[in-house]
């Protein structure tokens, strides 16, 4: 089985763009600068969003983190969306999800400019990637899609199936697997937690992309032979021999797989580092604008 190892990838990905930033700040050019708004203290979030800031240092972008607790009002997560947009020298932003539950999603996402908005989450990047026009693509699964590139996954007429429906991994997932182009032009199949027989489809997956967010769900009996595994999920299970109490898993049972599958994503390892580079492509593109 070939592991697709993310985060070599990734770390390929960053030098390549550390030579352009390089390029960029010789020329005297806008040096990218991504802001990440993060609220409350979900120590998963706290982790995602200082991985995206230690890359943005490892390419040599600027970066700014703002950091409020969970007490703030709706109004207030609204001005700061509202400052970042106007800020000339923000280039992008990420508002990271979730947010605390008396906070509205949809309408911080809606405040968003569109011309800013590197998590490619709101209308107008959907409605553009949906029609094929350039947008900013939502990070995971255009992290997915530069994996499958890079690896020379062929996607063209295959059977994927993708577990999940969710607007930042599984639907945008589906959409740009199934669009003509490269990668793309695939049969896709979605599926979510109404599917009846979950395993009648996965079985015919030639490509299975998990993103549920149950551990270890996919087992060897899902699938069939030589199938490619694309692994989304992140859960953190309890485990007192680790030091931190707890390890991290996918949505796969990587270990039942292993001798089926021919080639699969690791968690961690995967998905996670290629969706911080994404994030990191759409930032410099942003950059360009100015
Ligand atoms: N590696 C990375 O970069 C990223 C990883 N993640 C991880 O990926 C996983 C999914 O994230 P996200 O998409 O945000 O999750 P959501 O919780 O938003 O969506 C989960 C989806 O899985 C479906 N589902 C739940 N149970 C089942 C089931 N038994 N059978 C089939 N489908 C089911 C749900 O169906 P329904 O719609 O009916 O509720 C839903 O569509 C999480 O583990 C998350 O941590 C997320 C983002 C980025
Ligand atoms: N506005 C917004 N945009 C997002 O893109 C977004 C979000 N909110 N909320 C949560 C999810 C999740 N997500 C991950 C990013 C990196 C890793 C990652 O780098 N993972 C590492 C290790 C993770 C660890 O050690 O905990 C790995 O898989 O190897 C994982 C998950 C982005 N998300
Ligand atoms: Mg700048």
């Amino acid at each position: 089985m070939q592991v697709l190892d993310g985060k070599a990838l990734a770390t390929t990905i960053k030098g390549e763009m550390r030579e352009e930033v390089d390029q960029i700040r010789l020329s005297g050019g806008n040096i990218p600068h991504l802001a990440a708004v993060l609220i409350g203290d979900n120590p998963a979030s706290e982790s995602y969003v200082r991985s995206k800031v230690r890359s943005c240092e490892e390419v040599g972008f600027h970066s700014t983190l703002i950091r409020r607790g969970t007490e703030i009002t709706q109004s207030e997560v609204l001005e700061i969306v509202e400052q970042l947009n106007n800020d000339p020298d923000i280039d992008g932003f990420i508002v990271q999800l979730p947010l605390p539950k008396h906070i509205d999603e949809d309408a911080v996402n809606l405040a968003i400019d569109p011309r800013k908005d590197v998590d490619g989450f709101t209308p107008v990047n959907v409605g553009r990637m949906t029609l094929g026009l350039p947008s900013f693509l939502p990070a995971t699964p255009n992290g997915i899609l530069t994996m499958l590139d890079r690896y020379g996954i062929e996607t063209s007429g295959k059977e994927v199936v993708v577990l999940g429906r969710s607007n930042i991994v599984g639907t945008p997932m589906t959409i740009l697997l199934s669009r003509k182009g490269s990668p793309g032009n695939a049969t896709v199949t979605m599926c979510h937690s109404r599917t009846q027989d979950l395993k009648f489809h996965t079985r015919r997956a030639d490509i299975l992309v998990a993103a549920i967010g149950i551990p270890e769900m996919v087992t060897a009996d899902m699938v069939k032979d030589g199938v490619v595994i694309v692994d989304v999920g992140i859960n953190r299970v309890e485990d007192d021999s680790r030091k931190r109490g707890y390890r991290l898993c996918g949505d796969v049972d990587y270990k039942s797989l292993e001798s089926k599958a021919s080639a699969m994503t690791p968690v961690p390892g995967g998905v996670g580092p290629m969706t911080v580079v994404s994030l990191l492509m759409n930032t410099l593109k942003a950059s360009k604008r100015k």
